[in-house]
């Protein structure tokens, strides 16, 4: 309808209504600047958090950090405030990044009674493309509900009973790999995509009942090579979070082929989970233990499965990929760790079948150059926002006032210098009590699977269900040998096969590797090695 058709309609003169239009237009024109203007000054002087100190552009406007995780440099920009600010810096009108340890307690740990919890900050955490929360997103009363269903499936009685879909597809790496050399002496290849091949395969047994076919096919399934295509799309949509009028234009500020990747991919979990739910076989993945209390009520809906079943696979395959790739290069520009583990791990085992999850607990320089990667390369190396609750809260001895989102940055928190000594190194032997020289290091704000009530469920080992509701970790969780878990076990085992079987030499093209750009989870490039059968290489 075009507007003299509405003048028309209504009854209205057109010549007053015109006259009328035009002067509502230039009061407006005349307006905008004026609360521009106003808005600048209430939120630089006036407003709660204005005391905080920040980039002065993105106390003004949300779209500063969001043009951050849009460009994928959120990590490394937050890093470069905290240095230059300190411990706390104000990102946003309305947020707050942290890195100092004690932040964790406060934003992220168990309350005490009475005290309300901090809910996830919907500008990042969107439902799922079926509108359903998944555990990762959903409101307190059903995050207690799916998490105490589904912690069963992350139990030492599960992961004693998955060790043997682990061991399937670390040896069909292992054999794929040898394949590639063949008869050669060498072979060079990208390790990041049979990194990914293996997790995908391996997630998606263990979520859907069968692999993706990636290792058998030695190539990509569409949905991995998408999978963070997906992801990046959720980083667009903030905008409509913070800007709910701009919904209508949707189509044309997110590229359409994120948001039809974040369908497509979406929808192949469910395709999946539905072929294994009909299977309904007792085999030990996490669906049968989510079958076990679909008919008493307790259970999760069939859209709550869809919904979580996409979530498991995002969360368990990427993040275990990205930290053995992550291992890989570091090891390989730190020859001196490289040769140290090489020793501990080919001294443990005489043969490769020798290679069982419960041995590897007991390699400290393993578990200790896993930790110090995941420390270096987390594998979600962003921020994790919540909102302050009603009546506000103590964050790092400071008041915050309710409703403003805050977040620790796990990598700017995990490079920070007044937490590690030399932390741009790598150093695995931080993590041993072998020498006082690491002593400084506050361990305390190395949480690399979150901390308290949602933290990482994969990195769970829950003893029996009566601790479920205390099952907060601390760092020592995954140096603790006694405590294996399904992403522990997983990384070790494929590791400690790779370095059994073959010796590794970083490519030239691949010396920078690790300066790329992160969308919650890393935009990992490819990373070229040398592969030799171990102690084919006579230069080593
Ligand atoms: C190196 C490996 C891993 C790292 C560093 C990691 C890290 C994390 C982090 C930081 C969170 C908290 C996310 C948030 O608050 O938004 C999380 C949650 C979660 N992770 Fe992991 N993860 C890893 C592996 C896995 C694996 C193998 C699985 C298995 C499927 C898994 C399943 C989950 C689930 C289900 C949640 C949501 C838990 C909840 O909200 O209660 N993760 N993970």
């Amino acid at each position: 309808m075009v507007f003299s058709d509405y003048v028309a309609m209504v009854g209205l003169s057109p010549a007053l209504t015109v006259h009328s239009f035009w002067r509502v237009l230039c009061c407006l024109f005349a307006i905008l600047p004026i609360y521009f203007i106003g808005w600048i000054i209430y939120t630089l002087f006036f407003h709660p958090l204005s005391h905080y100190p920040g980039p002065k552009l993105a106390a003004i406007t949300p779209l500063v950090h969001i043009l951050w995780d849009i460009r994928g440099e959120q990590h490394s920009i937050i890093k470069r405030l905290h240095d230059k600010y300190g411990d706390v810096v104000r990102i946003a009108p309305n947020a707050l990044a942290y890195r100092a340890a004690s932040a964790w307690k406060d934003i992220y740990g168990h309350r005490k009674k009475g005290q309300k919890i901090f809910l996830k900050d919907p500008a990042l955490y969107t439902p799922t493309p079926n509108g359903v929360n998944a555990i990762i997103t959903a409101n307190e009363g059903d995050h207690t509900r799916m998490r105490r269903l589904l912690t069963h499936a992350f139990s030492n009685k599960a992961l004693g009973e998955q060790e043997e879909i682990l061991q399937t597809y670390a040896d069909m790496l292992i054999e794929k790999l040898h394949g590639l050399i063949g008869s050669s002496v060498s072979v060079d290849i990208d390790i990041t995509r049979w990194f990914n091949f293996t997790t995908f395969d391996l997630i998606g047994d263990l979520a859907f009942g069968e692999p993706f076919g990636c290792l058998s096919h030695s190539k990509y399934h569409w949905w991995v090579l998408i999978i963070l295509d997906a992801v990046k799309a959720s980083a667009y949509l903030k905008i409509f979070w913070f800007y709910p009028f701009l919904v209508p234009l949707v189509q044309v500020l997110i590229p359409k082929h994120l948001m039809e990747k974040r369908e497509a991919s979406f929808q192949l979990s469910v395709d999946k989970i539905r072929r294994r739910l009909a299977k309904g076989t007792s085999r030990p993945d996490f669906t049968s233990y989510i079958l076990k209390h679909a008919k008493d009520g307790k259970g999760l809906s069939p859209s709550e499965i869809d919904a979580n079943s996409a979530v498991f696979v995002l969360a368990g395959s990427e993040t275990t990929a990205a930290l053995l790739s992550g291992c890989i290069y570091f090891l390989m520009c730190n020859r001196d760790a490289y040769n140290r583990l090489i020793l501990e791990i080919r001294n443990a085992f005489t043969k490769a079948s020798d290679i069982k999850l419960s041995a590897l607990t007991d390699l400290p320089y393993l578990n200790a150059v896993l930790t110090e990667t995941m420390r270096i390369y987390p594998p979600i190396p962003s921020m994790l926002p919540r909102i302050v609750p009603e009546g506000g809260a103590m964050i790092n001895d400071r008041y915050v006032p309710e409703s403003v989102s805050v977040s620790i940055s796990l990598y700017s928190a995990f490079h920070a210098a007044t937490h590690f000594k030399n932390p741009e190194s790598f150093v695995p032997e931080r993590w041993l009590n072998e020498s006082d020289e690491y002593n400084s290091d506050m361990k305390e704000a190395f949480q690399p699977y979150s901390y308290g009530p949602r933290n990482c469920l994969g990195q769970q080992s829950v003893p029996s269900p009566s601790s479920l509701t205390n099952c907060h970790i601390s760092f020592l969780t995954y140096t603790n040998k006694t405590i294996p878990s399904l992403a522990n076990a997983e990384m070790r085992l494929i590791l400690a096969k790779c370095l059994w079987n073959f010796d590794l030499e970083l490519l030239p093209e691949s010396l920078d590797w690790k300066d790329h750009k992160s969308f919650s989870l890393w935009k990992r490039p490819e990373l070229w090695v040398k592969l030799f059968r171990a102690g084919g290489n006579d230069a080593m």
